[in-house]
């Protein structure tokens, strides 16, 4: 029994004593666990750490980098050559409308597609009633562009009788808002272009034209300076214009084509035969229709976020990169192109926003993004030589300057 009472006993002892070793190796595995982590944390960042900070440091002068031309992208005098007016009302200024008028509510679609783009017009058209109306949408439209630095902005639209007045009375009114801007103390040049809405009548085409063209010929005209041809791709045809077209261009008026937004080969080819002064979006075009379009040296007028919405792109700078086709050939092939905002209230976008897109898209630099708006200067529909050399210098001595002083600050 006493025998049996001391086995028991040791093997108890023993017992503790295994446990006691296992618990101090478990306490040692933890140290030594510990200890290297301890010196991988440490060899890790002496080797590391200054990788780690040029990392840092240069994403800071990246960062830093990027401000400035994003500044330097504000600052600069740009010039817009493709903005539809009624598509450039404010949200704000619609709903306010809507609600005077009785209307209901414009509710922003979740995603803008062509498609329920064109269905939003006849809201916007519909909420554009009177004179006041078109009065306070035209002097919103023209503080916006100059909130963003325009300095010469080309505004087209389609003239229809408002409640009260005529289609002539639409284009007087424009007009007159542009001559009581320019007697402001604005930079700001506002010419205008004539839309013609390809979903419409013929007759409808040759009203609008009618009226371009005697506004262009009276003496004291200044603001009328071309025609388009807009509205539905996907209604109408080119072909039915052409009269209406050849008409406004034999009495003097510059002719901007809307062209290629849908998949439309044998019409692109009718329009760069007849041979615009401009294209307007020009997406859908082959390598051969561009390159007929270089041949003819017809500028194109780029809308960075309304294509990609055109296009069914999601809205960011890789997208617009990598499936812009017709700014990727412009950018490679150094063909003339225009950087515009399309219809800026309802794709919610502004001046300075369209040409950051494409300057963050091709990470241009300065002199670059300068390059785009110089060029520019070329393609405008202004006719008196003065107004275009003020325009030119005016443009490119601020580009020089600004330049200049980035120059000097890099030394
Ligand atoms: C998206 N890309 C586009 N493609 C073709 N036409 C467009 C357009 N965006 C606008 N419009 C044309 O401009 C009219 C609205 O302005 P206005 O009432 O004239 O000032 C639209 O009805 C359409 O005909």
């Amino acid at each position: 029994m006493s025998l049996l009472l001391s086995v028991s006993k040791h093997m108890t002892l023993l017992n503790t004593k295994v446990t006691d070793l296992f618990g101090r190796l478990v306490h040692k595995r933890r140290f030594f666990f510990l200890l290297g982590s301890l010196s991988t944390l440490l060899l890790s960042s002496t080797l590391f750490l200054p990788t780690l900070k040029s990392t840092l440091l240069h994403s800071r002068i990246v960062k830093s980098l990027l401000m400035r031309r994003k500044a330097f992208t504000r600052s600069l005098y740009k010039i817009e050559l493709h903005c539809h007016l009624t598509g450039s009302i404010r949200i704000e200024t619609l709903n306010e409308f809507l609600r005077e008028h009785g209307l209901q509510k414009y509710e922003p679609p979740k995603s803008l597609t062509l498609k329920n783009c064109f269905s939003a017009f006849p809201l916007v058209h519909s909420a554009i009633k009177t004179k006041e109306n078109l009065r306070r949408l035209t002097f919103e439209t023209l503080a916006d562009l100059s909130y963003a630095n325009c300095i010469y902005a080309e505004i087209r639209t389609t003239p229809r009788a408002l409640n009260d007045i005529n289609k002539a009375g639409y284009l007087e009114t424009v007009i007159e808002c542009f001559k009581e801007w320019e007697e402001g103390d604005s930079r700001l040049i506002p010419r205008l272009i004539v839309s013609v809405d390809r979903s419409k009548s013929l007759r409808e085409a040759e009203e609008n034209v009618d009226l371009a063209v005697e506004g262009f010929l009276s003496p004291t005209n200044k603001y009328i300076v071309g025609v388009d041809l807009g509205g539905n791709p996907s209604s109408g045809n080119f072909k039915s214009f052409i009269p209406v077209l050849n008409k406004a261009r034999e009495n003097g008026l510059k002719v901007t084509v809307h062209c290629g937004e849908v998949e439309n080969e044998e019409e692109i080819d009718g329009v760069l035969e007849w041979g615009p002064d401009r294209l307007g979006h020009f997406l859908t075009c082959s390598d051969e229709q561009f390159q007929k379009a270089v041949e003819m040296e017809i500028p194109i007028e780029v809308c960075p976020t309304s294509n990609m919405l055109t296009l069914d792109l999601p809205l960011n700078v890789k997208s617009l990169k990598d499936n812009h086709g017709t700014l990727q050939k412009c950018m490679e092939s150094n063909h003339s192109f225009s950087v515009s905002t399309d219809d800026s209230g309802l794709f919610s976008t502004h001046a300075v926003r369209e040409l950051w897109l494409v300057a963050q898209a091709y990470e241009l630099d300065e002199w670059r993004i300068a390059g785009i708006v110089w060029d520019m200067v070329d393609q405008v529909f202004e006719g008196n030589r003065k107004t275009r050399a003020y325009l030119a210098r005016d443009v490119r001595v601020r580009i020089k300057n600004m330049l200049k002083v980035l120059e000097n600050g890099e030394k």
